[in-house]
């Protein structure tokens, strides 16, 4: 069949739209699925179709049913000056949004804190969790399970990391509630962001298990408590993906100069907004002006799954007055990024990558994702310290008028 034949198929409905990828090579397929949808619905998307996808890339790997690409712009904010472990030096970030003023306010954070020596940043905690739910008859049952997991703790680690080459598991959480128990497994993922990577591995253990336990039954290889795409304490406390702190110390001509601001105005924001507005408001996770900002834009841009910006963005803005200095830090206790697999292998997105100096595996594995973290952790600061003063300031209407809808001050 050529295009044409094809198209008409679809649109008289005797074959699915996925279908088409039957009979055509991939990247006519993707032309002929949008020919096919724009007939159908009587409406054309010539610019949806628009696009340097390969789809012969895409398919089986990051979607189905495409029809083409969808263009956000992207833009960069930095130097920024990080003082790492794996980040060291300026970096230019790079930010996709469509909302005006974001990039210029992160950007001035940048500024400030670039000019204060830098943001400092630590990761303290790395492990991508799968917390499979298993049920048992009884709970002396449930007691011989922990028993039995506890002792077969080498073998499980054995059959999980037969299933990847980078992956590693490193504990084993266990929860129980009445006849139910979720092992929460916890995985070294290198740079991969590893949420295949630990299912796969997941599975494999839950074979194993049902296999050499055979009163366990797994309910389900996700039971919530890995929690993936859900704000959850569990995540807040135990971490999931890593965990990252980031600091800086702002003096108060810098805060003068660059933010037309003062600690203590500062300071008295984070306080009434950030924790008591934010506890007020019922927050449990988000104690903080807009992490999910800054993680929404880097995640867009390079090609992370942006369901994760959920928890990815939960975390605490802390401020001190120092003299007349200010101390301010960040800590996102489940930051969930890689720079191999899942979106990361697209080509703007790998370009966006680049941009950090973090595309693709690390040497070790692993040290690109946590460099990554660490870039993405230091623009979530200077994204704070600048909104914190814009709010201060009273800039932020003025800011969104002229930056949101083109209007002059
Ligand atoms: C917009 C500014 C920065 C102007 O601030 P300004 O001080 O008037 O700007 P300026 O022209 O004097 O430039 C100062 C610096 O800002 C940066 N800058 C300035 N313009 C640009 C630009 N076009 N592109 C890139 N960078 C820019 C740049 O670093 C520049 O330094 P320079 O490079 O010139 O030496 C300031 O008013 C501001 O930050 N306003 C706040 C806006 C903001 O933070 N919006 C974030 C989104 S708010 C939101 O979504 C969440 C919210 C608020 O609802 C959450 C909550 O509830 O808190
Ligand atoms: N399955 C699920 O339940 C879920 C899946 N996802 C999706 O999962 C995808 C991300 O999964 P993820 O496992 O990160 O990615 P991939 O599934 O793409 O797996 C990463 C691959 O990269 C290989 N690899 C090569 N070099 C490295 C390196 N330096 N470090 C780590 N791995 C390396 C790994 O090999 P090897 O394994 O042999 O080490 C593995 O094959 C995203 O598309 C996301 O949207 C999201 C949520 C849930």
């Amino acid at each position: 069949m050529n295009i044409d034949d094809v198209v008409e198929k679809a649109v008289k409905g005797e074959i699915e739209l996925h279908e088409i990828d039957n009979f055509l090579e991939a990247n006519a397929a993707m032309v002929a699925r949008r020919l096919a949808l724009e007939k159908i619905l009587g409406i054309s998307l010539p610019s949806i179709g628009s696009t340097i996808l390969d789809y012969s890339e895409i398919k089986n790997r990051n979607a189905e049913n495409v029809i083409g690409g969808i263009q956000i712009p992207v833009g960069v904010v930095g130097p920024l000056k990080i003082n790492g472990d794996y980040a060291k030096g300026n970096f230019y970030v790079p930010l996709a949004t469509t909302e005006g003023a974001l990039i210029a306010s992160v950007n001035r954070g940048c500024k400030a804190i670039t000019k204060a020596g830098g943001a400092k940043v630590k990761i303290i905690f790395d492990g991508m969790a799968r917390a499979p739910v298993f049920k048992l008859p009884n709970i002396d049952s449930v007691v011989n399970f922990l028993q039995w997991i506890n002792k077969n703790l080498d073998k499980i680690k054995e059959v999980a990391e037969s299933t990847t080459s980078h992956g590693k598991l490193k504990e084993i959480q266990p929860f129980v509630l009445g006849n139910n128990v979720w092992l929460r497994f916890v995985f070294e993922t290198g740079d991969a962001m590893g949420m295949n990577m630990a299912t796969i591995a997941s599975e494999a253990i839950c074979n194993f298990i049902e296999s050499e336990f055979t009163e366990a039954k797994c309910v389900a290889v996700s039971g919530n408590m890995c929690s993936d795409k859900k704000q959850s304490m569990v995540n807040s406390i135990f971490g999931r993906g890593k965990t990252v702190i980031a600091e800086a110390l702002i003096p108060s001509t810098i805060l003068k100069e660059v933010l037309r601001t003062t600690a203590e105005a500062i300071h008295e924001v984070n306080l009434r907004k950030n924790l008591l507005g934010s506890a007020r408001a019922g927050n449990i996770y988000q104690f903080n002006a807009h992490f999910a900002n800054i993680i929404a834009a880097i995640f867009l841009a390079t090609g992370q799954d942006m369901a994760q910006v959920v928890e990815s963005s939960s975390g605490y803005t802390w401020t001190e007055v120092r003299g007349e200095d200010l101390y301010i830090s960040v800590t996102l206790p489940s930051l969930e990024v890689g720079t191999v697999g899942g979106g990361t292998r697209l080509p703007t997105q790998r370009e966006a990558l680049s941009i950090m100096g973090v595309a693709g595996g690390g040497n070790p594995p692993g040290s690109n994702a946590k460099k990554f973290a660490e870039i993405i952790a230091s623009t979530v600061l200077a994204g704070e310290l600048n909104l914190l003063s814009a709010l201060g300031n009273k800039e932020l209407g003025r800011a969104h008028k002229m930056l949101g809808r083109g209007i002059k001050a």
